[in-house]
């Protein structure tokens, strides 16, 4: 779709005109973060001790029909029976989606030279065109620049994510193409010819693309933000405002007119020209920054990374444990503060990995049962006990079996097998010195510090599990489990086969 970019110093007369105020700030381009709030004169803020009874002034204030959520989006439906029409039969999936279909809508709008029969205009049309082009975030890198993530959590995730807005791009055509009055505007040229090139992926087509359906999920991940009562949404011009973790100037709220306000924190003083920061969260995982804003912070990003487990391919109950644990197999691994002289610790946490390691003899058992209504649901069995509610707490449903220690053997086993995996892809997947041609200096240093800071948490959670393995193996259950050396004074020796096989691959 050909966006034509508004030029930033339109965007004073776009704000007068939809009851957004400035005071004292302007938006305007930064040396490295693309645009930013920057002050238009010397700026104090009292103490909290001494602020006034009606506390600060705004600094920035929008009014509440310009927030942009699901339910602005379900409004905006209400006022257009075309657009309620492309909803009912593209969303109600999810926040996101519904208002990523509104926003494809209104850049569809933006983009036309024409007047269209469908669709009514609203502010955030024009306020699109104020928006960057390119958004750092790795579904918009080049294949290059992936390359640059092998072996990092981001990996696996990004072509996830890819598949995902395939998925939701090749609906969102497919029920708009059978909708006349959208076939018309979203994908037939101003002269009212099909456009070439229209099809699923193509690049620069004078209609949606995927590469524009990309670039609308990267504006909303990176630009939307939680408020207290409107939820997920995306605020015009609250949006232009950078992150600082180490001094955030400034913070957002809604006030009792549902207005969303950018006040200045207590006891902040900036020059005339300062950048005025928010946070965007002190804890966040460097994956997960980059994932969603384009760039990690090296001060704030906590050092926490989620990998993909894939349940044993030889286990005859793959599939019912994937079904009875109900959400995506992962493992967890976090480094954690242990006091306050800076020492830590590597944690890791799967709950599929539990339900993963136990089996029909250890006392797992699924019944399908039938509802009075005929239908048939999935049912777990724990030593003869329903844990259907509880399939992810098998940690603690293992706690009192007799053979606790050799299932937290295998759980170990399977967890530092993964983590090692992953290490080792990413040891082969050497990134080059400096960056190539094709790689933007940006993608090359965040992937540099992604996988610095994954590299070393999955070498401690490596050095934890095979501490702990090493313990295990130790253990005189575990030892008799296995047969490793004569069958030792054990609970077990009555209840077990000592000398019994056990796969740990
Ligand atoms: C909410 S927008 C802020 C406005 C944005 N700079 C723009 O040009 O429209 C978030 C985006 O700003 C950039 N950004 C914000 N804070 C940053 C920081 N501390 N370092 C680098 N980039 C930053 C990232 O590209 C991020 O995706």
């Amino acid at each position: 779709m050909p966006w034509q970019s508004l030029p930033i110093d339109d965007l004073p007369a776009w704000a007068l005109l939809n009851n957004v105020s400035f005071t004292n700030v302007k938006v305007a381009q930064t040396e490295d973060k693309g645009y930013g709030v920057v002050t238009t004169r010397h700026l104090v803020q009292a103490n909290a001790d001494e602020a006034t009874p009606d506390g600060a002034t705004a600094l920035l204030t929008v009014p509440h029909d310009l927030v942009l959520n699901q339910q602005a989006v379900h409004e905006y439906a209400k006022e257009d029976k075309n657009f309620r029409q492309l909803l009912e039969a593209v969303g109600h999936r999810s926040a996101r989606a519904d208002v990523l279909l509104f926003l494809l809508v209104q850049s569809a709008l933006a983009s036309r030279s024409s007047y269209t029969p469908v669709g009514v205009s609203n502010p955030w049309a024009q306020y699109l065109r104020f928006l960057p082009e390119t958004v750092l975030v790795p579904t918009l890198w080049n294949e290059d620049e992936r390359l640059l993530l092998r072996g990092t959590s981001l990996e696996p995730a990004i072509d996830a994510k890819l598949s995902a807005l395939d998925a939701e791009f090749g609906l969102v055509r497919e029920k708009s193409c059978d909708l006349p009055c959208w076939n018309e505007l979203l994908w037939q040229q101003d002269d009212g010819q099909l456009a070439e090139g229209a099809e699923i992926g193509a690049f620069s087509s004078p209609t949606p693309s995927f590469t524009d359906w990309i670039r609308l999920d990267a504006l909303y991940r990176s630009r939307c933000l939680e408020l207290p009562g409107s939820g997920e949404a995306m605020v015009p011009c609250i949006d232009m405002i950078n992150h600082s973790s180490v001094s955030p100037s400034a913070y957002y709220e809604e006030n009792a007119q549902d207005e969303v306000v950018l006040l200045l924190r207590p006891g902040v003083s900036l020059p005339a020209g300062a950048e005025v920061t928010i946070s965007y969260g002190d804890v966040k995982p460097a994956a997960e920054m980059l994932f969603n804003y384009g760039f990690i912070d090296p001060q704030s990003a906590s050092e926490r990374l989620v990998l993909p487990l894939r349940p044993f391919s030889d286990d005859p109950l793959a599939k019912a444990k994937l079904v009875a644990f109900g959400r995506a197999p992962t493992i967890h691994v976090a480094r954690e503060l242990i006091d306050n002289d800076g020492n830590s610790t590597v944690r890791w946490d799967s709950a599929f990995a539990y339900l993963m390691c136990v089996n029909e003899e250890d006392g797992l058992e699924f019944r399908i049962l039938q509802q009075t209504d005929g239908t048939q649901n999935l049912c777990v069995f724990w030593q003869g006990i329903d844990v259907t509610d509880r399939t992810t707490d098998f940690q603690t449903l293992i706690q009192t079996h007799a053979l606790h220690a050799v299932l937290r053997l295998r759980v170990v086993t399977v967890v530092h097998d993964r983590l090692q995996e992953q290490l080792d892809r990413m040891r082969s997947c050497a990134v080059p010195d400096a960056p190539l041609p094709s790689q933007r200096k940006e993608c090359y240093e965040a992937s540099i510090l992604l996988r610095r800071i994954e590299g070393r948490l999955l070498e401690d959670a490596i050095k934890t599990l095979e501490e702990e393995r090493n313990s295990l193996l130790q253990d005189k259950n575990v030892v008799a489990y296995l047969g490793l050396t004569e069958p030792a004074k054990s609970d077990l020796v009555d209840q077990e086969a000592a000398n019994e096989e056990d796969d740990f691959s």
